[in-house]
Protein backbone atom coordinates (compact mmCIF):
# COMPACT_ATOMS: atom_id res chain seq x y z
CA UNK A 1 0.00 0.00 0.00
CA UNK A 2 1.52 3.32 -0.83
CA UNK A 3 -1.77 6.04 -0.10
CA UNK A 4 -2.16 8.09 2.63
CA UNK A 5 -5.34 7.57 4.76
CA UNK A 6 -7.29 10.02 5.36
CA UNK A 7 -8.41 10.72 9.04
CA UNK A 8 -11.76 11.20 8.63
CA UNK A 9 -12.85 10.18 12.45
CA UNK A 10 -10.23 12.61 13.67
CA UNK A 11 -10.77 15.76 11.51
CA UNK A 12 -14.99 15.21 12.65
CA UNK A 13 -13.90 15.33 16.02
CA UNK A 14 -11.80 18.63 15.51
CA UNK A 15 -14.92 20.07 13.70
CA UNK A 16 -17.05 19.11 16.38
CA UNK A 17 -14.87 20.71 18.96
CA UNK A 18 -14.70 23.81 17.36
CA UNK A 19 -19.26 23.30 17.31
CA UNK A 20 -19.02 22.79 20.90
CA UNK A 21 -17.04 25.83 21.62
CA UNK A 22 -19.41 28.15 19.72
CA UNK A 23 -22.59 26.43 21.29
CA UNK A 24 -20.81 27.36 24.51
CA UNK A 25 -20.57 30.76 23.37
CA UNK A 26 -24.22 31.23 22.08
CA UNK A 27 -25.19 29.74 25.28
CA UNK A 28 -22.95 31.82 27.79
CA UNK A 29 -23.55 34.80 25.96
CA UNK A 30 -27.00 35.12 24.41
CA UNK A 31 -28.79 32.37 26.77
CA UNK A 32 -29.31 30.85 23.70
CA UNK A 33 -29.35 26.35 22.68
CA UNK A 34 -28.91 25.05 19.11
CA UNK A 35 -31.50 23.02 18.19
CA UNK A 36 -31.74 20.15 15.56
CA UNK A 37 -34.82 18.28 15.15
CA UNK A 38 -34.10 14.88 13.57
CA UNK A 39 -37.53 13.04 11.53
CA UNK A 40 -37.15 9.42 10.84
CA UNK A 41 -40.82 7.79 9.02
CA UNK A 42 -40.47 3.87 9.26
CA UNK A 43 -38.06 1.27 11.69
CA UNK A 44 -35.20 0.89 8.68
CA UNK A 45 -32.60 -0.27 11.67
CA UNK A 46 -29.57 1.04 9.26
CA UNK A 47 -31.33 4.21 9.53
CA UNK A 48 -31.96 3.85 13.52
CA UNK A 49 -28.56 3.43 13.90
CA UNK A 50 -27.24 6.99 12.08
CA UNK A 51 -30.03 8.84 13.76
CA UNK A 52 -28.71 7.79 16.81
CA UNK A 53 -25.19 8.12 16.59
CA UNK A 54 -26.32 12.07 15.28
CA UNK A 55 -28.48 12.23 18.29
CA UNK A 56 -25.69 11.94 20.82
CA UNK A 57 -23.18 14.03 18.94
CA UNK A 58 -25.68 16.95 18.85
CA UNK A 59 -26.29 16.44 22.62
CA UNK A 60 -22.67 16.31 23.43
CA UNK A 61 -21.94 19.54 21.61
CA UNK A 62 -24.22 21.14 23.99
CA UNK A 63 -26.90 21.64 21.54
CA UNK A 64 -30.73 20.25 22.03
CA UNK A 65 -31.39 17.07 19.86
CA UNK A 66 -35.33 16.40 19.31
CA UNK A 67 -36.07 13.16 17.83
CA UNK A 68 -39.30 12.57 16.07
CA UNK A 69 -40.49 9.14 15.32
CA UNK A 70 -43.01 8.37 13.03
CA UNK A 71 -44.60 5.19 12.25
CA UNK A 72 -43.86 3.34 8.69
CA UNK A 73 -47.47 3.73 7.42
CA UNK A 74 -47.70 7.67 8.71
CA UNK A 75 -49.79 10.45 6.30
CA UNK A 76 -48.08 12.58 4.08
CA UNK A 77 -50.22 14.80 5.34
CA UNK A 78 -49.21 13.83 9.03
CA UNK A 79 -45.70 14.47 8.37
CA UNK A 80 -46.12 17.76 6.57
CA UNK A 81 -47.86 18.83 9.64
CA UNK A 82 -45.41 18.17 11.84
CA UNK A 83 -42.80 20.00 9.54
CA UNK A 84 -45.27 22.65 9.51
CA UNK A 85 -44.54 22.30 13.73
CA UNK A 86 -41.18 22.07 13.49
CA UNK A 87 -41.07 24.88 11.25
CA UNK A 88 -42.54 27.66 13.24
CA UNK A 89 -41.01 26.28 16.72
CA UNK A 90 -38.48 28.49 17.59
CA UNK A 91 -36.08 26.17 19.84
CA UNK A 92 -36.08 24.46 16.44
CA UNK A 93 -33.06 25.90 14.50
CA UNK A 94 -32.29 22.56 12.18
CA UNK A 95 -34.55 20.25 10.48
CA UNK A 96 -33.80 17.05 9.10
CA UNK A 97 -35.94 14.45 7.78
CA UNK A 98 -34.00 11.18 7.03
CA UNK A 99 -34.17 9.86 3.63
CA UNK A 100 -35.30 8.13 1.51
CA UNK A 101 -38.95 8.08 2.68
CA UNK A 102 -41.23 5.30 2.42
CA UNK A 103 -42.84 4.78 -1.07
CA UNK A 104 -46.11 6.59 -0.24
CA UNK A 105 -44.56 9.80 0.14
CA UNK A 106 -43.64 11.96 -2.16
CA UNK A 107 -39.57 13.44 -0.86
CA UNK A 108 -39.44 16.67 -3.02
CA UNK A 109 -42.81 17.74 -1.64
CA UNK A 110 -41.85 16.55 2.06
CA UNK A 111 -38.19 18.42 2.04
CA UNK A 112 -39.61 21.60 0.15
CA UNK A 113 -41.96 21.93 3.27
CA UNK A 114 -38.81 22.47 5.32
CA UNK A 115 -37.99 25.95 5.70
CA UNK A 116 -34.95 26.83 4.05
CA UNK A 117 -33.59 28.74 6.75
CA UNK A 118 -33.70 25.39 8.74
CA UNK A 119 -32.66 23.12 6.11
CA UNK A 120 -29.70 22.20 7.84
CA UNK A 121 -29.53 19.42 4.79
CA UNK A 122 -29.49 22.01 1.99
CA UNK A 123 -31.65 19.70 -0.01
CA UNK A 124 -34.68 22.45 -0.42
CA UNK A 125 -34.83 23.60 -3.70
CA UNK A 126 -33.95 27.19 -2.67
CA UNK A 127 -31.31 26.02 -1.15
CA UNK A 128 -29.81 24.18 -4.09
CA UNK A 129 -30.58 26.98 -6.39
CA UNK A 130 -28.35 29.16 -4.71
CA UNK A 131 -25.41 26.82 -4.30
CA UNK A 132 -25.60 26.44 -7.98
CA UNK A 133 -25.33 30.29 -8.76
CA UNK A 134 -22.79 30.80 -6.55
CA UNK A 135 -24.85 32.84 -3.54
CA UNK A 136 -24.79 31.88 0.31
CA UNK A 137 -26.86 28.86 1.35
CA UNK A 138 -26.96 25.65 3.75
CA UNK A 139 -24.63 23.32 2.20
CA UNK A 140 -25.08 19.58 2.14
CA UNK A 141 -23.57 17.97 4.54
CA UNK A 142 -21.94 14.84 2.72
CA UNK A 143 -20.61 16.98 0.11
CA UNK A 144 -19.30 19.66 2.71
CA UNK A 145 -17.09 17.45 4.44
CA UNK A 146 -15.95 15.67 1.72
CA UNK A 147 -14.54 19.30 0.25
CA UNK A 148 -12.82 19.86 3.73
CA UNK A 149 -11.18 16.85 3.40
CA UNK A 150 -10.14 17.42 0.07
CA UNK A 151 -8.92 21.43 0.94
CA UNK A 152 -6.80 20.07 3.79
CA UNK A 153 -5.22 17.55 1.64
CA UNK A 154 -4.49 19.34 -1.44
CA UNK A 155 -4.43 22.75 -0.22
CA UNK A 156 -6.03 24.81 -3.64
CA UNK A 157 -8.23 22.52 -5.85
CA UNK A 158 -7.89 24.91 -8.72
CA UNK A 159 -7.06 23.51 -12.38
CA UNK A 160 -7.42 20.08 -11.01
CA UNK A 161 -9.62 17.45 -12.76
CA UNK A 162 -12.04 15.98 -10.82
CA UNK A 163 -14.49 13.03 -11.28
CA UNK A 164 -17.62 12.44 -9.13
CA UNK A 165 -19.08 9.01 -9.53
CA UNK A 166 -22.69 9.14 -9.02
CA UNK A 167 -25.55 12.05 -9.69
CA UNK A 168 -28.23 11.70 -6.77
CA UNK A 169 -29.30 15.15 -5.39
CA UNK A 170 -28.25 14.18 -2.06
CA UNK A 171 -24.24 13.75 -2.95
CA UNK A 172 -23.23 13.89 -6.49
CA UNK A 173 -24.69 16.83 -7.82
CA UNK A 174 -23.94 19.13 -4.81
CA UNK A 175 -20.35 17.21 -4.63
CA UNK A 176 -19.93 18.85 -8.20
CA UNK A 177 -21.50 22.10 -7.52
CA UNK A 178 -18.56 22.66 -4.93
CA UNK A 179 -15.90 20.85 -6.67
CA UNK A 180 -16.30 23.44 -9.44
CA UNK A 181 -16.99 26.30 -6.96
CA UNK A 182 -13.26 25.59 -6.29
CA UNK A 183 -12.30 25.67 -10.26
CA UNK A 184 -11.94 21.97 -10.68
CA UNK A 185 -12.41 20.47 -14.03
CA UNK A 186 -15.92 18.71 -13.28
CA UNK A 187 -16.62 15.12 -14.63
CA UNK A 188 -19.89 13.89 -13.52
CA UNK A 189 -20.04 9.99 -13.77
CA UNK A 190 -23.21 7.73 -13.46
CA UNK A 191 -24.51 4.31 -14.50
CA UNK A 192 -24.80 5.27 -18.49
CA UNK A 193 -21.42 6.56 -19.01
CA UNK A 194 -19.15 5.44 -21.63
CA UNK A 195 -15.95 3.43 -20.01
CA UNK A 196 -16.51 4.80 -16.44
CA UNK A 197 -13.20 3.26 -15.76
CA UNK A 198 -11.53 5.31 -18.29
CA UNK A 199 -13.41 8.94 -17.29
CA UNK A 200 -12.15 7.94 -13.66
CA UNK A 201 -8.79 7.21 -14.33
CA UNK A 202 -8.15 10.70 -15.54
CA UNK A 203 -9.37 12.15 -12.69
CA UNK A 204 -6.74 13.80 -9.88
CA UNK A 205 -9.71 14.01 -7.52
CA UNK A 206 -12.10 10.78 -7.60
CA UNK A 207 -15.57 10.71 -5.54
CA UNK A 208 -17.34 7.82 -5.76
CA UNK A 209 -20.95 7.93 -4.50
CA UNK A 210 -22.87 5.27 -6.20
CA UNK A 211 -23.75 2.50 -3.71
CA UNK A 212 -22.02 -0.11 -5.73
CA UNK A 213 -19.56 -2.61 -2.70
CA UNK A 214 -16.29 -1.90 -3.57
CA UNK A 215 -16.97 -1.43 -7.14
CA UNK A 216 -13.56 0.66 -8.07
CA UNK A 217 -10.51 -1.17 -8.13
CA UNK A 218 -7.21 0.21 -8.61
CA UNK A 219 -7.45 0.05 -12.45
CA UNK A 220 -9.69 3.14 -12.32
CA UNK A 221 -7.50 5.36 -9.94
CA UNK A 222 -4.78 7.40 -11.49
CA UNK A 223 -1.53 6.83 -9.33
CA UNK A 224 -1.10 9.54 -6.96
CA UNK A 225 -4.83 10.12 -7.12
CA UNK A 226 -6.99 11.80 -4.25
CA UNK A 227 -9.80 9.32 -3.70
CA UNK A 228 -12.84 10.06 -1.52
CA UNK A 229 -14.86 7.08 -0.66
CA UNK A 230 -18.50 8.07 0.05
CA UNK A 231 -20.20 4.81 -0.25
CA UNK A 232 -21.56 3.24 3.01
CA UNK A 233 -22.86 -0.79 2.55
CA UNK A 234 -22.84 -3.52 4.64
CA UNK A 235 -21.70 -6.94 3.52
CA UNK A 236 -21.91 -10.50 4.39
CA UNK A 237 -19.03 -11.03 6.47
CA UNK A 238 -19.44 -14.56 6.74
CA UNK A 239 -20.30 -16.40 10.06
CA UNK A 240 -23.30 -14.89 10.34
CA UNK A 241 -21.72 -11.16 10.10
CA UNK A 242 -21.91 -8.38 8.59
CA UNK A 243 -19.30 -5.59 7.41
CA UNK A 244 -19.30 -2.23 6.11
CA UNK A 245 -16.98 -0.97 3.04
CA UNK A 246 -17.85 1.18 0.72
CA UNK A 247 -18.00 1.78 -3.33
CA UNK A 248 -14.06 1.48 -3.46
CA UNK A 249 -12.16 -1.71 -3.12
CA UNK A 250 -9.80 0.38 -0.15
CA UNK A 251 -6.50 -2.00 -0.55
CA UNK A 252 -6.57 -2.00 -4.05
CA UNK A 253 -7.08 1.53 -4.38
CA UNK A 254 -4.59 2.35 -1.96
CA UNK A 255 -2.13 0.61 -3.96
CA UNK A 256 -2.27 3.48 -6.67
CA UNK A 257 -3.69 6.29 -4.84
CA UNK A 258 -2.05 8.98 -3.31
CA UNK A 259 -4.26 9.89 -0.07
CA UNK A 260 -7.61 8.10 0.42
CA UNK A 261 -10.65 7.60 2.67
CA UNK A 262 -11.68 4.74 4.71
CA UNK A 263 -14.83 3.43 5.49
CA UNK A 264 -15.56 3.65 8.36
CA UNK A 265 -13.65 6.36 9.76
CA UNK A 266 -13.92 8.84 6.31
CA UNK A 267 -16.75 10.65 4.67
CA UNK A 268 -19.60 9.16 7.16
CA UNK A 269 -18.05 11.49 10.64
CA UNK A 270 -17.89 14.49 8.01
CA UNK A 271 -21.32 14.44 7.22
CA UNK A 272 -22.36 14.67 11.03
CA UNK A 273 -19.89 16.75 11.85
CA UNK A 274 -20.82 19.36 9.30
CA UNK A 275 -25.03 18.55 10.23
CA UNK A 276 -23.94 19.90 13.96
CA UNK A 277 -22.16 22.76 12.13
CA UNK A 278 -25.19 23.92 9.69
CA UNK A 279 -27.49 23.72 12.69
CA UNK A 280 -25.07 26.05 14.55
CA UNK A 281 -24.94 28.42 11.30
CA UNK A 282 -28.78 28.46 11.20
CA UNK A 283 -29.28 29.20 14.78
CA UNK A 284 -26.71 32.13 14.49
CA UNK A 285 -28.82 33.47 11.22
CA UNK A 286 -32.07 32.94 13.20
CA UNK A 287 -30.68 35.30 15.75
CA UNK A 288 -29.11 37.94 13.95
CA UNK A 289 -25.66 36.92 15.27
CA UNK A 290 -22.72 36.80 12.99
CA UNK A 291 -21.57 33.74 11.75
CA UNK A 292 -18.91 31.56 13.10
CA UNK A 293 -16.52 31.50 9.90
CA UNK A 294 -14.07 28.54 11.05
CA UNK A 295 -16.15 25.75 11.33
CA UNK A 296 -16.64 24.29 7.56
CA UNK A 297 -13.83 26.66 6.07
N1 LIG B 1 -20.92 8.79 4.08
C1 LIG B 1 -22.07 9.45 4.11
O1 LIG B 1 -22.22 10.33 4.92
C2 LIG B 1 -23.13 9.13 3.15
C3 LIG B 1 -23.02 7.99 2.41
N2 LIG B 1 -23.95 7.69 1.46
C4 LIG B 1 -23.67 6.50 0.67
O2 LIG B 1 -23.20 6.91 -0.61
C5 LIG B 1 -23.62 6.02 -1.63
C6 LIG B 1 -24.39 6.79 -2.67
O3 LIG B 1 -25.54 7.35 -2.09
P1 LIG B 1 -26.64 8.14 -2.97
O4 LIG B 1 -25.98 9.21 -3.75
O5 LIG B 1 -27.73 8.49 -2.05
O6 LIG B 1 -27.10 6.96 -3.95
P2 LIG B 1 -28.15 6.89 -5.14
O7 LIG B 1 -28.55 5.47 -5.23
O8 LIG B 1 -29.19 7.94 -5.00
O9 LIG B 1 -27.28 7.28 -6.41
C7 LIG B 1 -26.30 6.41 -6.90
C8 LIG B 1 -25.67 7.00 -8.15
O10 LIG B 1 -24.68 6.09 -8.62
C9 LIG B 1 -24.88 5.82 -9.99
N3 LIG B 1 -24.49 4.45 -10.29
C10 LIG B 1 -25.07 3.32 -9.85
N4 LIG B 1 -24.46 2.23 -10.37
C11 LIG B 1 -23.46 2.68 -11.16
C12 LIG B 1 -22.49 2.07 -11.96
N5 LIG B 1 -22.41 0.74 -12.05
N6 LIG B 1 -21.62 2.85 -12.64
C13 LIG B 1 -21.69 4.18 -12.56
N7 LIG B 1 -22.60 4.84 -11.80
C14 LIG B 1 -23.48 4.10 -11.10
C15 LIG B 1 -26.34 6.06 -10.26
O11 LIG B 1 -26.47 6.39 -11.62
P3 LIG B 1 -27.91 6.69 -12.31
O12 LIG B 1 -28.28 8.06 -11.84
O13 LIG B 1 -27.62 6.63 -13.75
O14 LIG B 1 -28.84 5.63 -11.82
C16 LIG B 1 -26.64 7.19 -9.30
O15 LIG B 1 -26.42 8.45 -9.91
C17 LIG B 1 -24.41 4.93 -0.89
O16 LIG B 1 -23.52 3.89 -0.56
C18 LIG B 1 -24.86 5.63 0.38
O17 LIG B 1 -25.08 4.73 1.44
C19 LIG B 1 -25.00 8.52 1.19
C20 LIG B 1 -25.16 9.67 1.92
C21 LIG B 1 -24.25 10.05 2.98
N1 LIG C 1 -31.79 13.59 5.18
C1 LIG C 1 -30.70 12.81 5.19
N2 LIG C 1 -29.47 13.36 5.35
C2 LIG C 1 -28.36 12.57 5.36
O1 LIG C 1 -27.22 13.09 5.51
C3 LIG C 1 -28.50 11.15 5.22
C4 LIG C 1 -29.81 10.65 5.05
N3 LIG C 1 -30.88 11.49 5.02
N4 LIG C 1 -30.00 9.31 4.89
C5 LIG C 1 -28.91 8.35 5.00
C6 LIG C 1 -27.59 8.95 4.59
C7 LIG C 1 -26.41 8.18 5.13
N5 LIG C 1 -25.71 9.08 6.00
C8 LIG C 1 -24.63 8.70 6.83
C9 LIG C 1 -24.02 9.59 7.68
C10 LIG C 1 -23.00 9.21 8.54
C11 LIG C 1 -22.56 7.91 8.57
C12 LIG C 1 -21.49 7.51 9.52
O2 LIG C 1 -21.18 8.21 10.47
N6 LIG C 1 -20.83 6.34 9.30
C13 LIG C 1 -19.76 5.82 10.13
C14 LIG C 1 -20.01 4.37 10.51
C15 LIG C 1 -21.34 4.11 11.16
C16 LIG C 1 -21.56 2.61 11.38
O3 LIG C 1 -20.69 1.95 11.95
O4 LIG C 1 -22.64 2.14 10.96
C17 LIG C 1 -18.44 5.84 9.35
O5 LIG C 1 -18.50 5.87 8.12
O6 LIG C 1 -17.39 5.83 9.99
C18 LIG C 1 -23.15 7.01 7.72
C19 LIG C 1 -24.16 7.40 6.86
C20 LIG C 1 -26.36 10.27 6.00
N7 LIG C 1 -27.44 10.27 5.23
Amino acid sequence: MSADIIDGKAFAAEVRTRVAEHVRRLTDEHGIVPGLAVVLVGEDPASQVYVRSKNKQTVEAGMNSYEHKLPADTSETDLLALIRQLNEDPAVHGILVQLPLPDHMNSDIVINAISPAKDVDGFHISNVGLLGTGQKSMVPCTPLGCLMLLRDRLGSLSGLNAVVLGRSNIVGKPMAQLLLGDSCTVTIAHSRTKDVEAVCRGADILVAAVGRPQMVTKDWVKPGATVIDVGINRIDAGEGKTRLVGDCDFDSCAEVAGAITPVPGGVGPMTIACLLANTVTACCRANGLAEPDDLTA
